[in-house]
């Protein structure tokens, strides 16, 4: 397609009178010797172009006689042979050198009517293009254009595209030429397939009647793109056939640079000297475009990028008006006369990189917030979640056979809750079984209970047994801060599961999203919670009674559940799992300890333990019993000791010893006396618990020192004698301090609290005060508008929970004046040794003149002596334990605090 950049009608051709003129009207003498001779010829080619007879060479020969060799020399060169220095300007083919193909394309007999061929060249670089672009595609697509280019290649182009190309060529790309080219493209396309069809058809052997079919449709409507299949494949192979010719066209026409920097020295040397530039343009007072004469430059320089209608030079410059007494000089060096000097105009153009940094950041915001909004908006279109996934379920899905490995057999002491869900796994495993007898399957169980007791596990365990895959999804995932995720989400997970049934859905922390909706309307409403927890109970109301998709939903607050969640029909069975029993610790130990290297007695270390830990999850036990062997790690012990699992649980609960507190011996002496009356009264007091160690090596969270008793197993009720013990063995650590010292500390602030509360709940709670009577009042920090209570009663409440706590003080008072000696034996040796056990106790005082429960018999009775054995380590101190409230089955240890 060279000849399309070419025009050879315009061809400038020095003529001699052009050469005649100039060296007459510029005599010799005026100008250096070395000045070359075509400087002047092609200045005139500037001047004359278009009315010169550019044609005869050998005119131009014979004016040059004249001039001196150099000159002459010079003005021998063949058109197109760069200045040396200056080639990089010019195409790497020889500019000057004619075009092999001569610039004008063949012209074969056997075209159609109305096509032209293509030249050696262009095809040539067809090839090239499209053998670049092969890389990026299919291997079929590839062929598929391929077959059209050979296609091209054979037959050419129509004549009409060569004319809209020379016309880019010529007026540059314009919208109308690029859908002109386009169209034009598109239609040789459609003629191609068209022309390829008959051969197809004669070639093809008999079709399928899938296929006959499709050919009746083509028949019927052999216009109609979208009723027929031929069609179809015409209009991508126009495509794009159309699409990488149009490309070509395009890069043949417009050269992919269309703008060099050069020098003055290139500018003059090439150009100005030779008369081939038009005008100058001094953009932004810093710049100047060169506009070449186009024809002249590509009648000399038929391969340079200057020939084109859209390429220009340019260069810079410091000031304008240097600029121009160069120009001057240069022109006046020239001898060229003020008429026809070269024009130059001045344009102030806006820099799109300028104008974009300028508008970059607003652009930048408003890309942001139309990403988002469409975020948003695919977020809530409806299941498919749209591109970003917004609206996509979050829900893991489990695989039975790879990733759920959980048996029941691993879930310990909820034998209860363990048999309720079963039903749902012989549900999944045989249906039969139940739709025989007319029985509907349950659609789902909500499992509650405090944190970490074991409700995911169960529902694990549920999928595990039952071998079907398991989505497992928190109801916080289902909230965004985007409208309409919620509910899409929700339709995804019922969507996704149906697809895998039979399958087990658990929504872990339900309660983020079926919060009853009474109760969150209240201060604001939250509608997209709402509208997600409608959708949940839309989907499970949907479920076919004979879709196995079962919906198991944990949380913690039962209580704030929307009624509607828990209706029959939906989550047809409640399951509550509570904190283990003494038993059920003891199988969750055996479970957790089945991994653990230990020489101990697993029976003896599980009941211990277990006795050890009342009140403990599933999962603080799980993590117990790692931290023993995370402690026998440390200390590079062979197997677990009964030693290190004691330290593991008082970490646990109690923190880590404090070894960088120091106290001073004054203060040591009164967490000693403070802490040995505590010890005391859990030695005299018959329903106080036994006490099982005292310390004063202080501990996390601000403890100073401590008693730690041991449960009397898991009670469920205590009567007012219990209360009574345990409140006086509170208040002991005031009441020894006041009976050992001039002044008393502020330690026993925590057990003043206890004990109040202790108080206030017999007084409120549990009927135990003759004046209040058989009341209930709720707690005071629930927030309440109104007491509900009056003026009168309010002081009768606080009469009474004062006059029970000074009873227990009286109590404990009587005892510790009546055992102020054993005081002062037991707070000596705490404060020589730091911490007793109950054996050290028993050494001091004697054995405890009650007896004590079963399982501290059989744990801690006659087998005290197995903590520590020969690891060397200290009997860890004693735990301190979470203040427990009023009617806590747990007993509290008593923390004498640091003063905050
Ligand atoms: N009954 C149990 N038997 C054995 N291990 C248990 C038991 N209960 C809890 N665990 C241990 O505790 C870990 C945490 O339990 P899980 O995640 O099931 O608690 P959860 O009740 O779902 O807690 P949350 O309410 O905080 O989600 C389990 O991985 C397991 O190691």
């Amino acid at each position: 397609m060279t000849s399309i950049l070419r025009h050879p009608g315009n061809l400038v051709r020095l003529s001699r009178r052009t050469i005649e003129l100039a060296s007459r009207s510029h005599p010799l003498s005026r100008y250096p010797t070395s000045l070359p001779r075509s400087v002047f010829a092609h200045q005139r080619v500037r001047r004359y172009a278009t009315v010169e007879d550019p044609k005869d060479p050998k005119d131009r020969k014979d004016g040059e006689q004249t001039e001196n060799k150099k000159v002459a020399s010079d003005a021998n060169k063949a058109p197109g042979q760069q200045t040396p220095g200056f080639e990089h300007l010019y195409s790497n083919t020889g500019p000057m050198s004619p075009s092999p193909s001569g610039g004008k394309p063949d012209t074969p007999s056997d075209l159609r009517p109305g096509y032209i061929k293509l030249t050696p060249k262009e095809e040539e670089q067809l090839t090239e293009l499209f053998s670049q672009i092969r890389k990026g595609m299919p291997a079929s697509m590839a062929e598929e254009v391929e077959k059209s280019f050979e296609r091209i290649k054979a037959e050419g182009i129509p004549k009409e595209l060569r004319d809209a190309m020379e016309e880019v060529q010529t007026s540059g790309m314009t919208p109308a030429s690029a859908a002109k080219l386009w169209r034009l493209t598109t239609q040789m396309a459609r003629q191609h397939v068209k022309a390829e069809e008959p051969q197809q058809k004669a070639g093809a052997h008999d079709p399928g009647p899938a296929d006959k079919s499709k050919k009746g449709k083509k028949k019927g409507a052999p216009e109609d793109m979208f009723g027929n299949v031929k069609e179809i494949k015409i209009d991508m192979g126009n495509f794009l056939m159309a699409a990488f010719v149009a490309y070509l066209l395009y890069r043949l026409a417009v050269p992919s640079e269309n703008s060099r920097e050069i020098t003055w020295q290139e500018f003059r040397n090439t150009f100005f000297d030779k008369g081939l530039v038009e005008k100058l343009v001094v953009i932004n007072q810093n710049r100047v475009k060169v506009f070449p004469h186009r024809e002249a430059v590509a009648a000399m320089y038929p391969e340079s990028p200057a020939a084109h209608p859209n390429f220009h030079y340019y260069f810079s410059i410091g000031s304008v008006e240097a600029f121009e007494r160069r120009v001057d000089e240069a022109q006046s060096e020239l001898g060229i006369p003020s008429s026809e000097r070269i024009p130059i105009s001045y344009h102030d153009e806006v820099s799109w990189f300028a104008t974009l940094l300028t508008f970059g950041p607003t652009l930048l915001f408003i890309g942001a917030i139309f990403w988002l909004s469409r975020r948003a908006a695919s977020g809530a279109g409806g299941s498919s979640g749209g591109i970003f996934g917004m609206g996509k379920s979050r829900a893991k899905k489990f695989n039975h056979e790879t990733d759920i490995k959980v048996k029941f057999a691993d879930v310990a002491g909820m034998d209860e809750a363990k048999a309720e869900i079963m039903e749902f796994v012989s549900f999944l495993k045989e249906p039969g079984v139940y739709q025989k007898l007319g029985a509907k399957i349950p659609r789902g169980a909500i499992l509650s209970g405090p944190p970490g007791t074991g409700k995911t596990l169960l529902a694990k365990a549920t999928a595990g047994e039952s071998q079907v895959p398991f989505f497992s999804v928190s109801g916080s995932e289902f909230v965004e801060m985007f409208v309409g995720v919620g509910p899409s989400r929700v339709r995804d997970l019922f969507a996704n599961a149906r697809k895998n049934t039979p399958c087990i859905i658990f929504i872990d922390e339900i309660d983020a999203i079926g919060k009853s909706r009474s109760k969150q309307n209240f201060g604001g409403g939250n509608d997209e919670r709402e509208s997600t927890l409608n959708q949940i109970l839309t989907e499970m109301d949907g479920f076919n009674t004979s879709e196995q998709v079962v919906v198991l939903a944990g949380t913690n607050r039962v209580d704030v559940l929307d009624k509607a969640l828990l209706r029959p029909g939906r989550f047809d069975r409640h399951i509550s799992i509570d904190k283990p029993t003494m038993d059920g610790r003891k199988q969750i130990f055996a479970v957790h300890l089945r991994n653990i290297v230990t020489k101990e007695d697993i029976e003896h270390l599980k009941g211990r333990l277990a006795a050890l830990t009342p009140g403990f999850s599933g999962a603080d036990i799980a993590n117990c019993v790692n931290e023993a062997a995370l402690i026998a790690a440390r200390y590079s012990a062979e197997s677990v000791m009964m030693t290190h699992f004691e330290q593991a649980i008082e970490r646990v609960i109690g923190g880590l010893e404090k070894k960088s507190l120091v106290l001073g011996p004054e203060e040591k002496k009164t967490v000693a006396y403070h802490e040995a009356g505590h010890a005391i009264c859990g030695w005299y007091f018959k329903y106080a618990d036994p006490l099982l160690k005292v310390s004063i090596i202080p501990r996390g969270q601000g403890a100073l020192g401590y008693a730690q008793y041991l449960p009397s197993g898991d009670t469920y009720l205590m009567s007012v004698r219990q209360l009574m013990d345990r409140m006086a063995m509170t208040l002991a650590g005031r009441v020894s301090e006041e009976l050992h010292f001039d002044t008393v500390t502020t330690g026993a602030s925590d057990d003043f609290n206890k004990v109040t509360r202790m108080a206030a709940a017999m007084v409120t709670k549990w009927g135990m005060s003759s004046k209040i009577g058989y009341l209930y009042y709720e707690d005071e920090n629930q927030q309440q508008l109104h007491k509900p209570f009056s003026e009168e009663t309010a002081k009768n409440i606080d009469h009474e929970v004062r006059r029970i706590v000074d009873e227990a003080y009286k109590q404990c008072r009587t005892l510790l004046e009546e055992k102020k000696k054993e005081i002062g034996i037991v707070a000596e040796e705490l404060l020589r040794k730091e911490m007793l056990t109950r054996d050290d106790l028993v050494r001091l005082l004697g054995p405890r003149p009650f007896e004590d429960n079963a399982d501290f018999t059989k744990y801690f009775g006659g087998r005290g002596d197995r903590e520590g054995p020969g690891t060397g380590i200290p009997e860890p101190p004693a735990k301190p334990e979470i203040l427990p409230g009023p009617g806590s089955e747990n007993p509290a240890p008593t923390i004498m605090r640091r003063h905050p």
